[in-house]
């Protein structure tokens, strides 16, 4: 279960105070933040991941603070329980896609799970470029192995920023279809941020920034 109350933030003194409204989403609930461009979606999205520090209120998740972790425990926390879908694709390119998905287990210190890995290329249609570069995935490959990276720790919360944003209508409906299944899949939450309207009909939660 994922609350946030009160939460504002300022880049810096001379910069204007962003407010947040407050998000309740319950066990296994999705939803989707639709706002301009410029309105605060990203920043809202890594308070919510603990990668930024709000200048008033707080992120529960699971009964838990973020914001009262120490920084270790915080890192902990995150690696476990947060996947984060970004924007641009933080895949480490001199690792090929099974050893990046290998990495994000390590760093959530989980074991490798050989079986389940390769489930999820399979899933994500990728079980043809295990083996590949990054450097020789396609923009569609890419975006899929964002997804893969972002849930394969299995985690509780799953936070995509602008997912869709680049894609034409059938990827945007494919890419959006996958973080429901594998939000349903692992008993995890979805949050969405986004400007692209097309996303608004899959969800029944729908906020605006
Ligand atoms: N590192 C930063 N330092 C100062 N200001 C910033 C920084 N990052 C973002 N901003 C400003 O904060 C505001 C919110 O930015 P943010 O990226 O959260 O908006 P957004 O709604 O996600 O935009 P977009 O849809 O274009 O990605 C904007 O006015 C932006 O210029």
């Amino acid at each position: 279960m994922l609350i946030t109350k009160n939460i504002s933030f300022q880049y810096s003194t001379k910069d204007s105070l962003l407010k947040f409204p407050d998000i309740t989403l319950s066990d296994n609930d999705n939803a989707v933040i639709l706002g301009k461009s410029g309105v605060g979606k990203t920043t809202l999205l890594h308070i919510i991941a603990g990668l930024l520090r709000p200048k008033t209120g707080s992120v529960f998740f699971n009964d838990i603070t973020i914001e009262k972790l120490s920084s270790k425990e915080k890192d902990q926390f995150i690696g476990q329980n947060i996947g984060m879908v970004f924007q641009k694709s933080y895949a480490v390119k001199t690792l090929n896609v099974v050893e990046n998905l290998q990495a994000r287990l390590y760093f959530a210190k989980e074991k490798n799970q050989k079986t389940l890995t390769y489930s999820l290329l399979e899933q994500l249609n990728l079980e043809r470029c295990a083996k590949h570069k990054i450097s020789e995935l396609s923009e569609g490959q890419l975006q899929r192995l964002g997804i893969a990276m972002a849930v394969v720790h299995q985690p509780k919360l799953i936070l995509a920023d602008e997912p869709t944003s680049s894609l034409d209508d059938e990827n945007c409906e494919a890419v959006m279809q996958l973080l429901l299944q594998q939000a349903k899949q692992n008993h995890a939450n979805l949050l969405v941020i986004t400007h692209d309207q097309r996303v608004k009909p899959l969800f029944q939660n729908v906020m605006a920034l």
